[in-house]
C-alpha cells in the first residue's frame, strides 16, 4: 500500500480539490490519503481559540461565521448545492463545534486549543471524502482520533507506538475500499481526547501511518516541484534537487526548512521507506526522492528561519556559566516548549536564538528569577549548508550580523531583519 498527504495549499478551494480528485485517481491503490486543514485553516482556528479563550463573544461569533462560509463556499463550488445527503457528516460536525464554543473553556489553554483547532482537519476531510465517493473512487472515511493514539501532551503530543500499530491494522484492512481518507496533524489519547502533533504535522502523521502499515512509499504533495535548495518565496533561483539522503533531509528540516516536518524522517528511515516530495501543480514530474543514499551533491542549501529573537541571559552575580547551571535554563526552555536554535555559550554568557512566538514572554519572566535577561527581537537566522567564503560574503551583503556559527558544513548567522 501507499501513503499520500495533501497539504493546506493542495485543497485551499474547489479547484484544488477537483485536482486532488485527478490525482488520487491517477495513483496506485490501495491507498491511505492523509489531508489537512484546508488553506490557512488552522491559523484561522488559532484566532478562534484565542476568542474562545478570551472570551471575546463577538469576535468569536464572526470568526465562527468566516471559517464555516469558507468551507460552504467550497462545498457549494464542489457540489452546486449544500441541502444534500453528502454533506450531513460535514454539518454535523460543524454543529458539534458550534456546541463546544457554547461552553465556557477550562483554564487549560493547550488541551481547548486541541479540541477546537482539530475540526480544520476534521472539516477538511469529510469534504474531500464526500467528493471523491461523489467522484465514484471507493473510499471510507477513517477518524484518525480513533487510531492514532497519543499521549496527552496536548499540542505535542507523543504517539503511542504499540497501540497505533495495533489499531491501524485492524482499522486499514481495504475490504471493499480502495481509498482511505484521514487526517493529519492530530490524534487521540486511550481516553478518546483529541491532541495535535505540533503545527505542520501532517507530513509526520503521513509518515506514522507509511511506518505502521508498511508502506511501499509515502507521497508528500506540495506547490514546490520538489525539496529545492532555498525557500524559493525568499530566494527566487532556488533549484530542485532529484534525491536526498534521510539524513541530509532530516538536518536541512531541523534547520527550518519548512517543506517537510523534522518528525517525518525517523519513521520512514527505521523502516527504509522511501519519500517523495511531489508537485500537487505538475504530477506527473518526478520530484524528489528521499531514501538511505541521497545524491552526493554539496550543492549549497540555504535556510532562513524568520521571525526570531535573539536572547543573551547572564547569572546575577558574576558567577560563570558552569554545566550545572546551564543544565537548569535548559530544563526551563523545554518546561516552556520553546524551541532554541540556535545555542551558544561563553564564560559569562548564554544565548541563544528562539522562535517568536506566545510561550516567550512567560519563559522570559521565569529566567528573569535567577539570571539578566537581554533579548533582540527582530532578527532572523540564516543557515547555509555546504557554504564556501564567496558565497557567505554574497548572502550577508548589507545585513547586520548579530553572532555567527560556523562548523565544516554549516555557516549560521544571526542577522538584523531588514
Ligand atoms: N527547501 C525548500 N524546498 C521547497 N519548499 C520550501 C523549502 N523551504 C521552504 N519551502 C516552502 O515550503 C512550502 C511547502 O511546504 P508547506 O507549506 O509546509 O506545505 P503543505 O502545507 O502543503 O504541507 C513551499 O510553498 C515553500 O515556499
Ligand atoms: N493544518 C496543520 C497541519 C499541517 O501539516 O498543515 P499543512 O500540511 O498545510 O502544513 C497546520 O497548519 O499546522
Amino acid at each position: 500500500m501507499q501513503v499520500s498527504k495533501f497539504g493546506g495549499a493542495s485543497v485551499k478551494d474547489a479547484n484544488a480539490v477537483r485536482n486532488l480528485v485527478r490525482i488520487v485517481e491517477g495513483l496506485e491503490k490501495p491507498l491511505v490519503v492523509v489531508i489537512s486543514a484546508m488553506g490557512k485553516t488552522t491559523n484561522a482556528m488559532e484566532a478562534l481559540v484565542e476568542s474562545y479563550f478570551s472570551g471575546n463573544d463577538a469576535e468569536l461569533k464572526e470568526r465562527f461565521r468566516n471559517i464555516i462560509a469558507y468551507h460552504e463556499k467550497i462545498a457549494k463550488d464542489l457540489f452546486g448545492e449544500v441541502d444534500i445527503p453528502e454533506l450531513r457528516p460535514f454539518y454535523d460536525c460543524v454543529e458539534s463545534l458550534s456546541q463546544r464554543l457554547e461552553q465556557q473553556p477550562s483554564l487549560h489553554f493547550d488541551y481547548e486549543y486541541d479540541q477546537i483547532v482539530s475540526y480544520g482537519e476534521l472539516f477538511s476531510t469529510l469534504l474531500v471524502n464526500a467528493y471523491l465517493k461523489y467522484s465514484g473512487i471507493r473510499t471510507q472515511w477513517i477518524d484518525v482520533r480513533q487510531i492514532l493514539k497519543t499521549d496527552d501532551l496536548y499540542r505535542n503530543a507523543n504517539v503511542d507506538w504499540s497501540l497505533t500499530n495495533k489499531l491501524m491494522a485492524e482499522a486499514f484492512t481495504f475490504e471493499e475500499v480502495d481509498v482511505y481518507v484521514t487526517q493529519g496533524f492530530i490524534g487521540g489519547t486511550i481516553s478518546n481526547i483529541t491532541t495535535t502533533l505540533g503545527r505542520e504535522g501532517s507530513d509526520y502523521t503521513a509518515a506514522i501511518i507509511g511506518h505502521v502499515m508498511d508502506a511501499e512509499r509515502v507521497t508528500v504533495w506540495k506547490d514546490v516541484p520538489g525539496v529545492l535548495n532555498a525557500d524559493p518565496r525568499i530566494f527566487p533561483n532556488a533549484q530542485k534537487m532529484d534525491t536526498l539522503s534521510y539524513a541530509e533531509t532530516i538536518e536541512l528540516s531541523y534547520y527550518g526548512a519548512q517543506v517537510i516536518h523534522p518528525k517525518t524522517l525517523k519513521p520512514l528511515q527505521n523502516k527504509q521507506i522511501p519519500l517523495y516530495v511531489k508537485s500537487f501543480l505538475n504530477p506527473d514530474l518526478p520530484g524528489t526522492i528521499i531514501q538511505q543514499e541521497g545524491g552526493n551533491n554539496n550543492m549549497p542549501i540555504y535556510i532562513l528561519r524568520k521571525n526570531q529573537v535573539f536572547l543573551t541571559l547572564s547569572p546575577r552575580d558574576f558567577s560563570f556559566i558552569t554545566e550545572g547551571n546551564l543544565s537548569e535554563i535548559l530544563a526551563v526552555f523545554n518546561e516552556f516548549h520553546v524551541r532554541i536554535n540556535l545555542l551558544q555559550t561563553s564564560a559569562l554568557n548564554f544565548t541563544a536564538c528562539v522562535d517568536n512566538g506566545r510561550e516567550l514572554m512567560p519563559l522570559l519572566e521565569k529566567l528573569k528569577e535567577q539570571l539578566v535577561v537581554r533579548y533582540n527581537d527582530n532578527v532572523e537566522l540564516l543557515t547555509i549548508r555546504h557554504y564556501t567564503q564567496s558565497i557567505i560574503e554574497e548572502k550577508l551583503k548589507g545585513r547586520t550580523v548579530i553572532d555567527s556559527q560556523i562548523t565544516r558544513i554549516n555557516a549560521r548567522f544571526v542577522i538584523k531583519t531588514l
